[in-house]
């Protein structure tokens, strides 16, 4: 990689850096992998995302699609809208009412009486309207803002009900990319939201209003006013489709740059042990100036659009104007004059604001796509109407010739499996990386189903179990150890988050897992903070954290990816003593990756090349992917 890639300008600062370099990469716990690999092109590096693949369809039908995705977010906040609309309703009566009387006002300069009457009134009904405009722009955000938080609810109950090839392998869509659909862009969705339903309503009533007073003063000018229409109307929808190009495009950049910061930050420590900092810098300056000019283009256009639309109807109408008052040869008074020049600006403040709504439609209309895009793909794992809840499981686990590829179109990662666990016995498999482990558990957690065969708790097939009823049974201990941000408690307890954590229980199993004499040293104890994904704990600490979080969960089966990471001996030894407690009353499959862990089950398989074959403990030595 070399910096003649990047295809704009660098700071020199970087340009003296950075210099073509080799990656080693240490020994860390975990193997960290930022998309894509540090030795591919910078200019290669496109976050994924997924492209509505109805993009290129009629922009009027995809308005409407986008409108009928959220229209029942936005029903379910009628109260709100109601009372905005109603006090719009007020407003323009507010309006209708001033108006005449500032043409009033210039006729009555002479008399004393009559100007105070009207000045009184004037001001009556301009602070009716001030009240009234306020309390309908409070209420249709209430109302758009409370519609947006429905629709975030429901995208992301969605996202995590999504099956596990959603967010892994080639076509998955990144968590920042998902992450800014549900925060940034959801923003965006409630702006289109606010200014539809502002302008709906309160600009047809304040257009009617305005125009009635326009016909009733001289029905000739009013006729010329609404011969501009069209042309604006037209001018609106060219600029609109246009806008709604270039705002899809800002936000496809600035998803980008979201992906790529969520990738990379929490890859923080290896980013610093590979002297790689310039390196990260001058990829997300990449991004960042690539979202520049995106959102530059953006709202060039966002400014220009207002001030075109203000020229056409301008220039034409003063046109059209000047040449009727030529021709009425000067057939208006004073006083009719003022108050329909007053009621043109009003007329020409509700088409302005229909305007900016449909360029605020345009621009969110991508928002809308691409948030409501993670509710449209169709799950492969399905739960079954009937589907039962399994209440009690003894841990017997089979199956049954199974076969697994993760697409239709790739190699077979596990081919024709058989095994059998009975209740209580503790398995452990073994194998190359890359020989298919973690698939199988996937299998079992059924976050994929195999492509054939079955797999049977107590001899009834998963697939006609409840997901969450097979997966409360199913206590899991993974290689690449989660924790999150809270308290050790909440970590361990991590099942009754929702409800009420029983402490009794957070330090028996604690105890049991070898954890509570580190956890009582914490500064606060079982209360104690543990910072982002558990980063104030050692490797030890966290995998003993862990086992305690599965046993609290209860399960009869559990399932144990064992960490590659070198412990020191003592903290192997304790963790090792936790997975003694672990397999007592347990049925338990462990996926060993060192021969004192494998030599702890009562049965050892070998799968490779996606077989399983049952190995004795004298022929494990030097098995690959087994280490001593
Ligand atoms: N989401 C995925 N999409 C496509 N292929 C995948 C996916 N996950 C894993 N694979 C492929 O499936 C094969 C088995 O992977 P798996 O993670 O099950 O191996 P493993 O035995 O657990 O390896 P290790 O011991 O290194 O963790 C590998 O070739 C891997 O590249």
């Amino acid at each position: 990689m070399t910096l003649t890639s990047l295809n704009y300008p660098l700071p020199i600062n970087l340009h003296l850096k950075l210099k073509p370099k080799t990656f080693h990469f240490p020994a860390t716990t975990t193997t960290t992998i930022i998309t894509p690999t540090l030795t591919s092109k910078l200019s290669s590096f496109k976050p994924p995302n997924s492209t509505p693949k109805h993009s290129q369809s009629h922009p009027l039908s995809q308005t409407l699609r986008s409108l009928t995705t959220i229209t029942p977010y936005i029903r379910s906040q009628s109260t709100p809208i109601l009372i905005g609309w109603l006090s719009s309703a007020v407003s323009v009566y507010s309006l209708s009412q001033i108006v005449p009387r500032v043409g009033l006002l210039s006729s009555t300069i002479t008399d004393a009486v009559k100007l105070r009457n009207e000045g009184l009134a004037l001001a009556f009904y301009a602070v009716v309207r001030l009240v009234a405009t306020y309390l309908q722009q409070a209420f249709l955000w209430d109302a758009a803002l409370s519609a947006v938080f429905r629709i975030r609810v429901h995208v992301f109950g969605e996202v995590l009900g999504r099956e596990l090839s959603f967010f892994e392998g080639a076509s998955a869509i990144s968590a920042g990319d998902i992450a800014y659909r549900i925060t940034a862009e959801s923003s965006d969705v409630t702006d289109t939201i606010y200014s539809l339903l502002n302008t709906i309503v309160p600009t047809v009533l304040q257009l009617t209003a305005m125009a009635t007073q326009m016909v009733i003063i001289s029905p000739g000018l009013s006729l010329i006013s609404v011969m501009m229409i069209p042309c604006m109307a037209l001018a609106i929808a060219y600029l609109g489709e246009k806008f709604r190009k270039i705002s899809k495009k800002a936000r496809v950049s600035i998803a980008n740059l979201s992906a790529y910061l969520n990738e990379v930050l929490p890859a923080i420590m290896f980013v610093k042990a590979n002297n790689a900092e310039c390196f990260e810098s001058a990829r997300f300056e990449r991004l960042a100036y690539a979202d520049l000019c995106k959102h530059l283009k953006k709202k060039k256009m966002k400014v220009l659009i207002p001030q075109i639309i203000q020229i056409i109807y301008f220039g034409a109408f003063f046109l059209f104007c000047a040449g009727s008052l030529v021709a009425s040869s000067g057939s208006f008074d004073c006083c009719s004059l003022v108050s329909f020049v007053t009621s043109l600006v009003f007329l020409i403040e509700p088409i302005q604001s229909v305007g900016k709504a449909y360029n605020e439609l345009k621009q969110g209309e991508p928002a809308i796509e691409r948030l409501m895009d993670l509710t449209r793909v169709k799950s492969k794992v399905i739960e079954k109407p009937d589907a039962v809840d399994l209440a009690n499981v003894t841990g017997d686990v089979k199956l049954c010739n199974i076969s697994f590829s993760y697409g239709d179109d790739m190699p077979l990662v596990l081919n024709g499996l058989n095994l059998h666990i009975k209740a209580g016995e503790t398995i452990a498999l073994v194998g190359p990386s890359g020989g298919g482990k973690t698939t199988l558990i996937k299998l079992l957690l059924r976050l994929y189903d195999p492509s054939s065969g079955c797999i049977l708790f107590d001899n009834c097939n998963i697939r006609s179990v409840r997901l969450d009823s097979l997966r409360r049974h199913v206590g899991l201990v993974s290689q690449d150890i989660t924790l999150l941000s809270g308290t050790v408690a909440e970590n361990i307890g991590y099942k009754d988050l929702m409800g009420k954590i029983d402490m009794e229980r957070v330090e028996l199993v604690a105890r049991t897992a070898n954890a509570d004499e580190f956890i009582r040293s914490l500064p606060e104890g079982y209360n104690t903070n543990i910072g982002p994904r558990g980063s104030s704990l050692s490797g030890g600490q966290k995998q003993r954290v862990a086992i305690a979080r599965a046993l609290y969960q209860n399960s009869s089966i559990l399932i144990l990816d064992e960490a590659t990471s070198a412990l020191d001996s003592r903290s192997e030894l304790l963790v090792r003593q936790a997975l003694e407690h672990m397999m007592e009353n347990h049925t338990v499959l462990v996926i060993a990756h060192r021969l004192d862990t494998a030599l702890m089950a009562n049965r050892v398989f070998l799968l490779n090349d996606g077989k399983l074959e049952e190995r004795s403990p004298k022929t494990l030595m030097g098995i690959n992917g087994l280490v001593n």
